[in-house]
């Protein structure tokens, strides 16, 4: 028996993909029956790193997903549109899906998951989140008898790859950010990555997985790493931590209340967390559930291969259900998405954490005590306080905090940057 796949997209993933559709030797016996039936591209013209029979491609992406010959859509194209519309047209068409595109599920993910369960088709996603390592499906099979209460982990292949090099090499921001580009890493428009909407997406799904619930893209906070500069990368070392663009969901139940934090934003790590030493485009995700307790996902979240790595192995589960019990049986519920009640979102202003934040300071007599003082009147309590610089005829000095309300913190910011002492305060970053 032949399945036949139409491929939407032949860029870096879907380049991948190709390559280990037609090179099966080695692998599990059922890719030996997965053929690419189309390719659809943007260019006809454009050189390819796989030469395939020119009949494969078209830019007709329409006329591949209403195919009676084809089995099985897998979108690699990226972005919005058209691959919203086009997954849903493949689904109308009785297709099942396989993508690797967080942005749109993360956004139509409920209008799309509504559409193929009416239909009885799957739409698959291993590639979606932290690249080659499987984390959706053990999220959705291995982990269900677990109560979660917290998804934290590094979600961006690009920014930390980018943070790494910055802080192991003391490299530029900009040309990291080009090498990332080249490697394959990035996203068609790089500010997903650099301004942590990317993350943004992939928490959105491994929230909605993990809680079963739906969740609002727009309900997760999200802070990139445009800000984190060379001078907080040295401070943050000589004080034991590394900075990371963490992505969190915490079930943050309280006696009556079941709210989720949902946020992304770099974040001072201690070197000895678990999550510190996830480097370059590697990504690591902590989940901590009951009766389990932690379990962290390792590997390479990004690049042709290991992305490619998770689209085939989904394509492959789906070939593997179509062998074993046909077109006809109802959606296995572990492997499709049935929640229809939206998480309740915790506002920051309510969250708990410690801060970072470095002040420019005047020389002014008794500036430490001024800055103490401001905090201790909003409740917030400070954990190290570090003079540490002279920066022109500024003082630096960078402080910590213990646990605090968020909301606390900021009205304490606000009330620091009225003193005639603070020049600026160039850096505020949460602490894990
Ligand atoms: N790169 C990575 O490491 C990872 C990527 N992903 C996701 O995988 C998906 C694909 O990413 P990637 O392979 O890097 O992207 P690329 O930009 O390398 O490839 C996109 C492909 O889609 C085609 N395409 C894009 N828009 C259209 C359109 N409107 N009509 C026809 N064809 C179109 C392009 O055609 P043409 O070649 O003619 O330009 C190209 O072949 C994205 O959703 C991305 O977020 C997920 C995990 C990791
Ligand atoms: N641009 C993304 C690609 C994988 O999802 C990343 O850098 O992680
Ligand atoms: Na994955």
């Amino acid at each position: 028996m032949t399945f036949k796949i139409g491929l939407l997209g032949f860029g870096v993933v879907g380049t991948g993909t190709a390559k280990i559709l037609l090179d099966p030797f080695g692998r599990h016996p059922v890719l030996k029956e997965i053929t690419i039936g189309r390719v659809g591209v943007r260019s006809l013209d454009k050189p390819r790193e796989i030469e395939l029979s020119p009949q494969l491609l078209t830019t007709d992406l329409e006329s591949i997903v209403t195919d009676p010959e084809i089995d099985i859509i897998v979108e690699l194209l990226g972005g919005l549109e058209p691959a919203r519309s086009l997954i849903l047209k493949a689904i109308a068409s009785g297709k099942h899906v396989v993508t690797a595109n967080k942005a749109v599920i993360a956004r139509f993910g409920d209008e799309i998951y509504a559409k193929a369960n009416e239909k009885g088709v799957y739409v698959l996603l291993e590639a979606a989140v932290g690249g080659g390592i499987p984390v959706i499906k053990p999220l959705k099979q291995s982990l269900g008898a677990n109560r979660i209460s917290s998804i934290m982990g590094i979600v961006n292949g690009t920014t930390n790859y980018i943070l790494t090099e910055m802080s192991q090499k003391g490299a530029d921001f900009s040309e990291v950010l080009a090498k990332a580009q080249e490697l394959g890493y990035a996203e068609a428009d790089p500010t997903a990555d650099v301004d942590g909407f990317d993350a943004a997406d992939k928490i959105a799904i491994l929230a909605s997985l993990g809680f079963g619930g739906r969740v609002k893209r727009e309900d997760v906070y999200c802070e990139g790493i445009r800000q984190v500069s060379a001078v907080d990368i040295a401070y943050a070392d000589r004080l034991g931590f590394v900075i990371k663009l963490l992505a969190i969901a915490k079930d943050t139940v309280k006696e009556d209340s079941d709210t989720l934090e949902l946020r992304v934003h770099p974040t001072l790590v201690p070197k000895t967390h678990p999550l510190a030493n996830a480097n370059g485009v590697y990504n690591a995700i902590l989940v901590e559930g009951e009766p389990l307790g932690q379990v962290m996902f390792y590997g390479p979240g990004a690049g042709s291969g290991p992305t490619a790595s998770a689209v085939v192995s989904d394509v492959m589960n789906i070939v593997g259900i179509l062998k074993s019990s046909g077109k006809t049986k109802e959606l296995d519920p572990l492997l499709s998405c049935i929640h229809q009640h939206y998480c309740q979102i915790a506002p920051m202003e309510d969250l708990s954490t410690r801060f970072y934040a470095r002040f420019l300071c005047r020389d002014v007599p008794g500036v430490i005590g001024h800055l103490g003082m401001a905090f201790g009147d909003h409740g917030v309590s400070l954990e190290s306080v570090v003079q540490i610089g002279i920066r022109g005829d500024l003082a630096e000095i960078v402080v910590v905090t213990h646990d605090v309300r968020e909301g606390n913190f900021r009205n304490a910011l606000a009330a620091i940057e009225s003193l005639e002492a603070i020049d600026s305060i160039p850096s505020i970053l949460r602490v894990l």
